[in-house]
């Protein structure tokens, strides 16, 4: 059953403690200029499930275009790199410091309403899954990629225990801000003189919208479709709703009143989905597997396992044309600058990959072919 908060009168509010948290959220959103939620004009309203499942729902016909929420960006925990922190730290552990201090500032926070809606325990790989899921997980992707943020989350907690940044809050504490950052944040790409940075920020209300992503029409297709219907954009004061800077989230299509209002989240692949949000996307259009950890490493295994019988047995000229199919493979990432969905530029130098709709990553498959012109003409392998 859902429960749009809207719909609670304050007598059955009294009656059920089942969205109590969520109508005080409610409350201090809109006595702080949020704009298009908790008035009889709004179109979306928050809504709880019995089984605790919250997100936004339209309560009325939206066009596309339409704005419906504009939510001040002070009522956010913006990263602000406070100084005592340093360089040191990864954005997302800066972050989640950030997060600490506003919730050990316990009930006198000005946030506390919304600090009490967020949820106690992440249900995603990272942040609490049942153990038996875990064993299930041995040897995947996903447990690889688990115990890697595992460890960077030690590394960073390593790096301010013995500091004042984040008071009494233990390690445990510290990986909770982790899971909640990673699966609430937003990043916003901004500037700093000459160079692109990206500002991550906390904001609620918007992180209450649940995912829907591009998804393919079939398996291995190449064809999708974005089933998500919202998108959010910073607005300046002087074209904001709120007169303040602000998160404005405005419809990218009909949606029809009943509906969930869907916000793509990210581009990742499923396994990264799985860590940080604990659910997999539906057919994901950016779905991939790693098929290895560098283009180096796909090379070694294409020599060792199926080497063209015409590749020199010298080793001299056998070095030749490795790093000829080395060369090629770095060519094809350059090229692929202009192609991102073919390679991501980021990835240029790391995991090699096979993507959804088909797609292998450019580089290995002009290290193969550079690898099969060094044999004999023409063969393949
Ligand atoms: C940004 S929060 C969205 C609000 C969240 N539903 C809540 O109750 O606080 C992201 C979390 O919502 C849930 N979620 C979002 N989209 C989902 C989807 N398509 N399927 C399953 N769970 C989803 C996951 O638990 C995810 O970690």
């Amino acid at each position: 059953m859902r429960l749009c908060i809207w719909i609670l009168s304050s007598q059955a509010a009294e009656q059920s403690s089942f969205g109590l948290d969520l109508q005080g959220f409610q409350s201090w959103l809109t006595a702080n200029g949020v704009k298009g939620i908790g008035t009889n004009d709004s179109k979306i309203a928050l809504y709880t499930t019995e089984s605790g499942e919250r997100g936004l729902m339209c309560t009325k016909d939206v066009a596309e275009g339409e704005q419906l929420l504009n939510v001040p960006l002070r009522l956010g925990i913006v990263d602000q790199a406070p100084e005592e922190l340093g360089d040191d730290l990864l954005e997302v552990s800066r972050l989640a410091v950030q997060l600490l201090q506003e919730r050990s500032l316990g009930e006198s926070s000005q946030r506390y309403p919304w600090l009490q809606v967020l949820p106690e325990e992440v249900p995603s790989l990272y942040g609490c899954f049942p153990e038996n899921l875990y064993n299930a997980l041995q040897g995947s992707v996903a447990e690889c990629d688990l115990s890697k943020a595992r460890q960077r989350a030690a590394t960073e907690y390593a790096k301010i225990k013995d500091t004042q940044t984040i008071g009494d809050a233990t390690e445990a504490d510290f990986r909770w801000a982790i899971s909640v950052v990673h699966s609430r944040a937003f990043s916003v790409p901004g500037k700093q003189g000459d160079d692109d940075i990206s500002i991550n920020m906390l904001m609620p209300l918007v992180d209450m919208l649940n995912h829907r992503g591009k998804e393919c029409s079939f398996l291995l297709s190449d064809e999708s479709e974005a089933e998500d219907n919202v998108r959010w954009d910073i607005v300046r004061p002087e074209r904001s709703q709120t007169g303040d800077w602000e998160m404005a989230v405005s419809a990218t299509k009909a949606i029809e009143a009943g509906e969930d209002a869907w916000l793509s989240y990210s581009t990742e692949p499923g396994s990264q989905f799985l860590l940080h949000y604990g659910f997999v996307p539906n057919r994901s259009q950016f779905e991939e597997v790693i098929l290895f950890e560098s283009i180096f490493e796909a090379v070694d295994w294409v020599l060792a396992s199926c080497a063209p019988e015409g590749l020199p047995k010298d080793d001299a000229q056998r070095k030749e044309c490795i790093s000829r199919a080395l060369e090629a493979a770095e060519e094809a990432a350059e090229t692929a600058g202009d192609c991102p969905q073919h390679v991501d530029i980021q990835d240029k130098a790391s995991l090699v990959k096979f993507s959804a709709g088909s797609r292998l990553d450019d580089r290995l498959f002009a290290a193969l072919t550079s690898l099969s012109g060094g044999g004999s003409k023409g063969q393949c392998f």
